[in-house]
């Protein structure tokens, strides 16, 4: 089975057109102001527009109010909403209800007493991401270059598919992949030359390298 793979924090034609030419299953847009992989409503739109058929585009928001989310999803053609700030699981249940798009909650973890909270939301969201989570005081709640003990993953079960983030790189994806059983992987800081600076030749080679490895058999 392929290794379903997300790029995210794009903000530039060309490296749409690498992530989905390399056989990228996403690719996310990044709403967050502090983040240097912010992108505007306007350019998120001419960008998502030149995106392939087969190609998700998942919106990455931060806290975001029903205001801003109205805005995202009148001008924007998504097939997801990511949710990577401090949601409740009541409030990724109204949003997903609301909004009408499948909605992926982003947990980060550091030990296995985050890993608990998981379960919550496993049941309230279409998809789960689960990344490392941000060093206190961290401007960014993701987006860090950050991994996390891979091994608080393994053998985990959860109700709904989900995605395995944070340092990835295309020199760790293979470990990951094997040490999590991950089917879907989502980097971002991994595929830059510079952050918020995306490299098409990093991206090739993270995708090459995610889909190139043989998927673990989890008994
Ligand atoms: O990328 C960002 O700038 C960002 C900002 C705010 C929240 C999340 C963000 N990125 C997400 O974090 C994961 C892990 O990033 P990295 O590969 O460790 O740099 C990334 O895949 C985005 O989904």
């Amino acid at each position: 089975m392929d290794i379903r793979v997300k790029i995210c924090g794009l903000r530039e034609p060309e490296h749409v057109a690498a992530a989905a030419e390399a056989g990228a299953a996403y690719v996310g847009f990044v709403f967050f102001e502090k983040s240097p992989r912010h992108i505007g409503v306007a350019a998120a739109r001419d960008l998502a527009l030149e995106v392939p058929v087969g190609v998700a585009k998942v919106a990455l928001t931060v806290n975001a109010d029903d205001a801003f989310l109205d805005q995202l999803v009148d001008a924007v053609p998504l097939d997801m909403l990511q949710l990577h700030g401090g949601e409740s699981p009541e409030r990724v249940a109204e949003i997903r209800a609301r909004f009408g798009l499948p909605v992926m909650k982003a947990v980060g973890i550091a030990g296995p007493e985050d890993v608990a909270q998981i379960d919550a939301y496993g049941a309230v969201a279409d998809q789960l991401l689960i990344d490392a989570k941000p060093p206190k005081g961290a401007d960014l709640p993701g987006g860090n270059g950050l991994a996390f003990d891979w091994r608080l993953v393994n053998r985990k079960y959860w109700p709904c598919p989900w995605m395995l983030a944070g340092g990835l790189t295309a020199a760790n994806v293979a470990e990951a992949v094997r040490m999590t059983g991950a089917r879907q992987v989502d980097v971002s800081s991994g595929v830059e030359s510079a952050p918020g600076v995306k490299d098409a030749g990093l991206i090739r080679d993270f995708v090459k390298a995610a889909q190139g490895q043989a998927v673990p058999v989890l008994r």
